[in-house]
């Protein structure tokens, strides 16, 4: 088997600088031990997030010179919703400044207060809306996606038994939709399989649901299916990518991710009635609805970026670099999360630091050993990003308490990959010196972006 690379070669590059032990030490003080508080400027390999930290090509850039900044009725919005009709087949678009404006809208316009929301896994800020709106979020997914080890090849499946029993409990007038995301981000970026939505979608016929997909990585769960799935080795991702989308009523996605772009979102769906009242909501929230908080010209750099991201060959190498730092890690018995999903490394940190309670941030305290060993930033992905029960109070404690290291789309070389695996494994053979931390400030909404930590 011969080697593979990248599709592209670089024409322009951003210049790091590297760092010294005490200049972190510095640096992770002044941020609370929360990388989310580093400056840019003192990380080198900055794995915090795939989310706006793509790379996007000279045809992108270009497509920012034909931005038609006309406040209503911008050519580049045709052009993004012709692209989004075609690519993901949904009837009716609705642009937003990213993820969180879309999901916001939906939120508010799909769901009355005291129904449910059946997920496959939460997300933070998808839960968070959707118990802004007054619905209550109940997780349907199958058992083996909170198990790091579990080797199911779709862990982000839907459970259609948990699934009909929460509608046979409930009554299907109290459930909202499900929220089914592709691929399920703080399971380990684990996909869905087309199995699974055909299942789901029946079952949510029978009891008249509605079924609104997050496609924020969709692309990378389409490439699972074509690599996994019985039937689909010779369909195109972009093929894939539309069957999937075609199994449900509507989608909203944080274009900062597949679709290449620093900025941008999108919700689209089907049913004219709602989307009235999306197209509403959006003039109040993110702006006209020929714009929805964006500039023309990230509109236009939007549609030409998932033009891009359906590409076979480009999509294949993305997801075979994160696999590839998979393997290293896994070669010197490093903990993670198996299988290797589509957008990042998930560390097992309960694995990692055994000698450490989960009420002591495992996850946190690796993302802060990392950066001190080689200026790289991870995201942590455990109790911290969990937050509290809202009824009881008190933390909820996951079951995966992960530290993420996430590869921006088109960034970095094999290099950058060798020489992060090279420092997980220096901080991995250090683990028994190292301590947790305690939590020092804690913000009342999404506490892990801003919260503060000390050494214990
Ligand atoms: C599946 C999915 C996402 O992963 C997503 C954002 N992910 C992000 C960015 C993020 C957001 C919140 C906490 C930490 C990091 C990621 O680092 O993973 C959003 C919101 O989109 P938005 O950021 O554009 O508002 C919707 N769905």
């Amino acid at each position: 088997r011969r080697s593979w690379a990248e599709p592209w070669k670089i024409k322009m590059v951003e210049p790091l600088r590297v760092t010294t032990r005490e200049e972190r030490e510095r640096a992770l003080a002044e941020a609370g031990y929360n990388t989310f508080l580093l400056r840019s400027e003192d990380v080198y390999i900055d794995l915090l997030t795939d989310s706006g930290t793509n790379a996007m090509s000279d045809r992108q850039w270009a497509a920012i010179m034909l931005g038609d900044e006309a406040y209503a009725g911008s050519r580049n919005f045709y052009r993004l919703e012709a692209t989004i009709q075609q690519y993901y087949g949904y009837r009716y678009v609705v642009p937003t400044h990213q993820g969180r404006g879309a999901e916001h809208l939906i939120s508010r316009a799909a769901i009355r207060p005291g129904q449910y929301v059946p997920g496959n896994m939460y997300f933070t800020t998808t839960r968070l809306h959707q118990e802004l709106a007054g619905g209550i979020f109940v997780d349907v997914i199958i058992d083996e996606a909170h198990d790091p080890q579990s080797l199911h090849p779709f862990k982000g499946n839907v459970d259609l038994d948990k699934l009909e029993a929460l509608i046979r409990r409930e009554g299907a007038q109290n459930i909202a939709y499900v929220s089914l995301a592709g691929t399920v981000n703080m399971a380990g970026g684990q996909p869905v399989s087309m199995a699974n939505v055909r299942a789901v979608r029946s079952l949510c016929d029978r009891y008249g649901v509605r079924i609104f997909l997050d496609a924020t990585r969709m692309i990378e769960n389409a490439f699972f299916i074509q690599e996994r799935e019985e039937g689909y080795a010779n369909r195109s991702i972009a093929e894939i990518l539309k069957e999937f989308c075609s199994y449900t009523d509507g989608a909203w996605m944080s274009a900062k991710k597949d679709a290449l772009v620093n900025i941008g979102g999108w919700l689209a769906v089907n049913d004219a009635e709602l989307f009235d009242e999306l197209r509403n909501l959006v003039v109040v929230y993110e702006g006209l609805h020929t714009y929805g908080g964006l500039a023309g010209r990230d509109m236009e750099a939007m549609a030409v970026g998932i033009e891009e991201s359906v590409q076979d060959d480009y999509i294949r190498a993305r997801i075979g670099q994160v696999r590839y730092l998979g393997e290293l890690l896994t070669d010197w018995d490093i903990p993670i999360v198996q299988p290797v999903g589509g957008h990042a490394i998930f560390l097992d940190a309960r694995r990692f630091y055994p000698h450490i309670p989960q009420r002591e941030f495992p996850a946190q305290t690796l993302a802060a050993e990392l950066y001190l060993d080689s200026g790289i930033r991870s995201m942590e992905r455990g109790i911290a990003s969990a937050g509290r029960d809202p009824k009881t109070g008190d933390h909820y404690y996951p079951k995966l308490e992960l530290t993420r290291l996430t590869i921006p789309r088109r960034v970095y070389t094999q290099a950058h990959m060798d020489v992060v695996a090279e420092a997980v494994k220096a901080v991995y053979d250090a683990r028994a010196q190292t301590r947790g931390l305690r939590m020092v400030y804690e913000p009342k909404y999404l506490r892990f972006f801003q919260a503060r930590f000390e050494r214990l």
